[in-house]
């Protein structure tokens, strides 16, 4: 590149700029370019002096360019200088190059470009997405990992006893109760026993899955132990509970354990102001123990009376 291409700009060392390893250049007020140094040759592929007197809109994409009007130009007429923009630049082959610009405006109207191709930086940028999507989506997995059973995919007990001391305390602020059921397969030692241990898996994944699809979605459901599923109703009175867990037994009903249908005794109890998780688990307990006591394959309201030994 000559010194005499630079025009109103002579006094600019070219030997200097075409050592840089970035590029530079000059446009006028017609936003003709009068002058870029040779890395718009040895690096973009353009000829040399072929952009001379041209457009800038030629080595634009059409947002950049679009860019330029709407926010470059204005900016520069107020402030002089525009730092750190993102364009992308089209090169000799036409092939599109993300860059950064840093922009400056003489009271002559010239504006000094210079920029750097900005792929490394965009490839190291998705890299550092991809990887933080990686690591969130594993951390999803680790976090359903720790408050799921691996078996049913319910609730665990950890993740039930926290949810259910959230749910027990929004209630007493809002007023209303909420139900606790206590549901435990009846002989299910038996099922273990007559059909094997892979059986007695398949009936509790069987009963998570179908408990899923009966709950509804604000219900907290649980395997809270072996064959112990604790189930948490919001908003939930005593005939509507009791309603529930009618409905629970012939769903129950219609699961089969080798040759037989399952059945399940269940403990509930109703919340009141002063309720804690703790109390209405042992509430619930003792109710449940009064329908095994009972004979099984029935609900028990829990009422003072019962006391498990
Ligand atoms: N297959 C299978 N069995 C389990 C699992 N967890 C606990 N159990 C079994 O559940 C059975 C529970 O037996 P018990 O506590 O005597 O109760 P039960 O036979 O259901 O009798 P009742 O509760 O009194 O009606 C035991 O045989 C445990 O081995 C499990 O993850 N898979």
């Amino acid at each position: 590149m000559k010194d005499k291409q630079i025009n109103t700009a002579s006094s600019i060392s070219t030997y200097t700029l075409n050592n840089f390893p970035n590029g530079v250049f000059i446009t006028n007020t017609s936003k003709e370019i009068v002058y870029c140094n040779d890395y718009f040759s040895t690096e973009l592929g353009w000829e040399p002096g072929e952009l001379i007197g041209k457009s800038v809109d030629i080595i634009f994409t059409l947002a950049s360019k679009v860019f330029y009007q709407t926010y470059l130009i204005p900016t520069l007429l107020h402030e002089k200088i525009c730092e750190e923009m993102q364009l992308t630049m089209i090169n000799g082959k036409g092939i599109r190059i993300p860059i950064t610009v840093n922009v400056k405006s003489d009271n002559a109207g010239l504006i000094y470009w210079s920029f750097f191709n900005a792929s490394k930086r965009d490839k190291l940028y998705e890299e550092l997405i991809q990887a933080r999507e990686t690591l969130e989506q594993q951390a999803e997995q680790l976090k359903l990992l720790a408050s799921t059973d691996e078996l049913t995919t319910l609730l665990n007990r950890r993740e039930m006893k926290y949810r259910s001391i959230l749910a027990i305390e929004l209630a007493a602020r809002s007023h209303y109760s909420v139900a606790l059921i206590q549901l435990d397969i009846d002989h299910f030692k038996k099922v273990n026993d007559m059909y094997g241990h892979p059986e007695g898996d398949r009936v509790l994944k069987e009963l998570g899955i179908r408990l899923k699809e009966f709950a509804r979605k604000t219900d907290l459901v649980s395997r809270f132990g072996g064959e112990e599923f604790l189930i948490l109703l919001p908003d939930t009175n005593k005939q509507d509970a009791i309603l529930f867990c009618q409905r629970l037994h012939q769903l129950i009903g219609e699961i089969k354990a080798g040759d037989y249908y399952t059945k399940a005794s269940i403990g509930l109890t109703i919340s009141r102001p002063d309720s804690i998780f703790k109390t209405l688990y042992t509430e619930v307990d003792n109710a449940l123990y009064k329908a095994k006591e009972s004979g099984r394959n029935r609900t028990e309201l829990y009422n003072k009376t019962y006391k498990k030994p």
